[in-house]
């Protein structure tokens, strides 16, 4: 493990404890975290739930901050960006995508309006998450799961951030949706180059998008392997029980 600071990484994490004092339990709900996530990378979190995944994307965009260890995004420790930098650079994406009441396009703008972010050419932003522009001028409580979770997606990417953290985004979706944003993000990785963190609850999804996964249990990082090498041969007696359906 390289233990400085190095931009070839998207997000190292070196030692990273976190507690919630509100927590009924005593224990960590992040405990010694260390590993790297290589630019470019799409990285699978998976874990029985309660492991700390979500946690440890809300620290990648200092939506949490990290009790100990620390944390680099692109070689530079976390607490030194400037927020609005990092919430550029890091996007995130959660599986209920808030809107507000109105258009897409106004839910789309609203980066724009709120920081003075110049989004570009929404039909060009709508159409990369391969909704048609006649959409921007639909309500947003008429749209599907589908089409708000890829206005989500628009919303994020209009900033054009270099890392997408991505939390359970497709869980509510039905199966061909699923299979439909899986493949966007796929295209949209290939080209851009983005790096990818997501967390997923479907076994058969971190399979199909991940090259890296990372394995999660108690707030322990158990296992980071790439993905084939990880489901095909489990290290831990936890990842096999996982695998096998018995840890929820
Ligand atoms: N704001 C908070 N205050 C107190 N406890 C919290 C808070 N956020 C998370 N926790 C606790 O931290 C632990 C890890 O939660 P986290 O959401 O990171 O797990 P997860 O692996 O993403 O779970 P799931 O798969 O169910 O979404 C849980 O025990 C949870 O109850």
């Amino acid at each position: 493990m390289t233990l400085s600071p190095s931009p070839t990484y998207a997000v190292q994490f070196q030692h990273i404890s976190k507690s919630f004092p509100s927590a009924q339990h005593a224990r960590p709900v992040l405990d010694q975290i260390n590993g790297n996530i290589e630019q470019g990378s799409i990285t699978t979190l998976v874990g029985p739930s309660g492991s700390g995944k979500s946690t440890l994307l809300s620290l990648c965009n200092l939506l949490l901050t990290p009790d100990s260890g620390q944390l680099y995004i692109q070689g530079k420790e976390i607490q030194t960006w400037s927020i609005t930098k990092l919430r550029r650079k890091v996007g995130i994406v959660f599986q209920d995508a808030p809107m507000v009441q109105g258009t897409a396009l106004y839910n789309l703008q609203i980066a724009q309006r709120l920081h003075g972010i110049d989004i570009g050419d929404p039909s060009t932003l709508i159409e990369q998450v391969g909704l048609s522009a006649h959409v921007l001028h639909q309500q947003v409580q008429d749209l599907s799961g589908g089409q708000k979770q890829r206005l989500a997606l628009a919303r994020t990417l209009a900033n054009q951030p270099q890392i997408l953290l991505l939390d359970e985004i497709t869980s509510a979706l039905d199966p061909s949706s699923v299979r439909e944003v899986e493949q966007l993000l796929l295209d949209i990785q290939r080209t851009s180059g983005i790096t990818l963190i997501w967390v997923t609850h479907q076994m058969e999804q971190a399979q199909r998008v991940g090259q890296q996964t990372w394995f999660l249990m108690n707030g322990q990082l158990l296992e980071q392997r790439p993905t084939a090498d990880f489901f095909a041969h489990p290290q831990t007696e936890e990842a096999q029980r996982f695998i096998k359906g018995e840890l929820q």
